[in-house]
């Protein structure tokens, strides 16, 4: 195993780029540390698969550096890497049996048959497919199949990185949770780097430690799942993350206080007094309460999710949303909107720029 540092990448597909719009990755600067549980998040199209395959060396970058353990390895071709891949859709040999089909990549890099049979065991013991290490893997389930496709990517303890892409794709919905915490509890036995590369929140934050978040071509935060919710540091990662996502709310600042439609909003900590470009508020539904006094909204829906109720209630021509679990109002209620103040912050031009509420000293 071993440290990934990616240094100054960036990627167009384009023989000549113009400019930034003509980059697939814009400038990405990482550190993936050895044994960590990755997550890459982001919509499509926003350079995941890009930057999946300049790590597994498909793609050659247009600028910038691949290191593994400190050892430049930009140009050095996939089968130089050590790297094992797990795909959207599974690849095994249907005419090989599920122990064979565990065994190729050991047997390719001429293991010993003593270690290979070892491996196997502990590896299909772990994805609890002991049972059908005789049978041919032509018969398998898709889930079953994409599981021995996991395996193969996992019985090896020499390689650099796990990489998957979407693995989950062809698994069935109600199968989904369970190979999802499987892969969680698999990385902390075999301890291999893994990067985990989806468009699925559930899947990144159930997956990883730390969730790499991406958004046209750039990393717009790295942090762990509690992070990325409680503080996000782009309104992107703030709309993507949390169901719903956090409300975003056009802001004026005036000698270093905000204002929502004209109404005053205590933010979490300091801004600066003059804030540049556009300004906004961002607090999640769950930090919105109604309330006695507050800022005056009325409500435009109401819709009940199970564990709570999903408020939605309109500020001049701006929605809000609010997480209830007390008694609902109804449609039409002219209502007060409290936003909790550690947990209301200031964005300019989509960057995250009040400061985090002041901790007491404990003097
Ligand atoms: N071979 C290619 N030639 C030209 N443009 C490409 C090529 N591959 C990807 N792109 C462009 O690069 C950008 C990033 O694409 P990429 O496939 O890396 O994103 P992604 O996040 O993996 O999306 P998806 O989840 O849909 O695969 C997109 O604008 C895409 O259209």
């Amino acid at each position: 195993m071993a440290k990934i540092t990616l240094k100054n990448l960036r990627h167009s597909y384009f023989p000549e780029p113009k400019g930034p719009q003509d980059y697939a990755l814009k400038e990405v600067d990482l550190d993936w540390q050895d044994g960590g549980a990755y997550a890459l998040l982001g919509p499509s199209g926003c350079g995941k698969s890009t930057l999946l395959n300049i790590i597994s060396g498909l793609l050659v970058p247009s600028e910038g550096q691949i290191l593994f353990d400190g050892q430049d390895v930009t140009k050095l071709p996939p089968d130089q890497r050590n790297i094992a891949q797990v795909f959207q859709f599974p690849v095994i040999y249907d005419t090989m049996t599920v122990r064979e089909n565990l065994a190729f990549p050991l047997k390719n890099r001429g293991v010993d048959p003593a270690t290979i049979e070892k491996r196997v065991a502990e590896i299909a013991e772990m994805l609890e497919v002991t049972d059908m290490l005789d049978r041919k893997a032509a018969g398998l389930s898709p889930d079953n199949k994409q599981k021995i496709s996991m395996g193969r990517g996992l019985v090896r303890d020499d390689v650099n990185v796990v990489m998957f892409d979407e693995p989950l794709t062809v698994i069935d919905p109600h199968l989904k949770w369970k190979l999802r915490t499987k892969l969680k509890e698999l990385h902390q036995r075999v301890s291999h780097t893994m990067i985990y590369v989806t468009h699925d929140q559930t899947e990144a934050l159930t997956f990883a430690d730390q969730v790499v978040v991406m958004q046209l071509g750039e990393v717009v935060q790295i942090g762990t799942p509690e992070e990325l919710f409680e503080r996000p540091a782009h309104t992107f990662v703030g709309h993507f993350i949390g169901s719903p996502g956090m409300n975003v709310l056009p802001a004026e600042v005036k000698d270093g206080q905000a204002y929502f439609e004209g109404q005053p909003v205590t933010l979490e900590g300091p801004i600066a007094s003059d804030v540049p470009g556009t300004v906004e508020i961002g607090i999640r539904p769950e930090f919105v309460s109604l309330a006695e006094t507050g800022i005056p909204a009325t409500v435009s829906r109401v819709a009940d999710v199970g564990r709570h109720t999903v408020v939605e209630a309109m500020v001049g021509a701006h929605k809000v949303a609010a997480i209830q679990n007390g008694p609902a109002p109804q449609k039409g209620d002219k209502v007060h909107l409290h936003f909790t103040p550690e947990q209301t912050r200031l964005y300019a031009d989509g960057w995250i720029a009040s400061e985090p509420a002041q901790k007491e000293s404990a003097a």
